[in-house]
């Protein structure tokens, strides 16, 4: 998916896949999958998903979209001034917990930050095509550090019946792109006849599924 893309649909509020409420599988899972020590999580290609706030009670909260309109949006829906920093390659919006890094996922350095305990991954890497998937996955690795375990949601649905985004991610293709990895399924609900975030997809089967992955 070319960034054009997804700066035309922020621009054109073309954003079915916002969700307005909390991810489901978020709030029932990630509560008991906690570790005491358990501080920090970064939540790439985030768009203005509330998802942060549900980290952002515990945890500092380090986001990365590309969209300004996105980051904008994420504030000021939520009635808050971030505080606005501009570097080189990101404009770094902040307020209390949560930092927004806007701009290219792949410009993003693991150098910039401290390690993360959890990677947040819903429609992220599912945003992308096979080839860009691969990159996506060797980009985010090098994220993934000793103590770092990555929440993946995925969807897998007949792919010649819809073209993507998103696109069908199956157990198979996680397994290859995370190769020597851990890799626990933990988890997957039948979607199918119901809505994913805004739209209604016409495919005859939808199973999301979720995967806690580590070193
Ligand atoms: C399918 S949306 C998912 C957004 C969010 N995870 C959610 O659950 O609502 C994918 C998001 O990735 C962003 N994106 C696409 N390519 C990106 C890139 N190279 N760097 C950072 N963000 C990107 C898009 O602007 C879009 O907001």
């Amino acid at each position: 998916m070319k960034q054009q893309f997804w700066h035309d649909c922020w621009d054109n509020t073309h954003i079915g896949f916002h969700q307005d409420e909390l991810q489901p599988l978020l709030v029932e899972y990630f509560p008991n999958l906690l570790e005491p020590q358990d501080s920090r999580v970064f939540v790439p290609l985030c768009g203005k998903t509330s998802d942060l706030f549900f980290f952002a009670d515990r945890f500092k909260v380090i986001g990365n979209e590309l969209s300004a309109v996105a980051c904008r949006d994420f504030f000021q829906e939520n009635q808050l001034i971030p505080k606005i920093q501009e570097t080189m390659s990101f404009n770094i919006y902040q307020q209390g917990n949560i930092e927004l890094y806007q701009g290219d996922f792949f410009a993003l350095s693991p150098e910039q930050f401290q390690p993360f305990d959890w990677i947040y991954d819903r429609a992220a890497l599912i945003a992308f095509p096979q080839d860009m998937r691969i990159e996506y996955v060797q980009h985010i690795k090098h994220f993934i550090k000793a103590n770092t375990r990555v929440f993946l949601l995925t969807l897998e649905f007949p792919q010649e019946e819809m073209s993507g985004p998103p696109f069908s991610v199956d157990e198979n293709e996680v397994m290859r792109l995370f190769k020597d990895y851990k890799i626990l399924k933990k988890t997957q609900r039948d979607l199918t006849g119901q809505k994913f975030a805004r739209r209604k997809f016409p495919v005859t089967k939808l199973i999301e599924k979720l995967y806690i992955i580590s070193k």
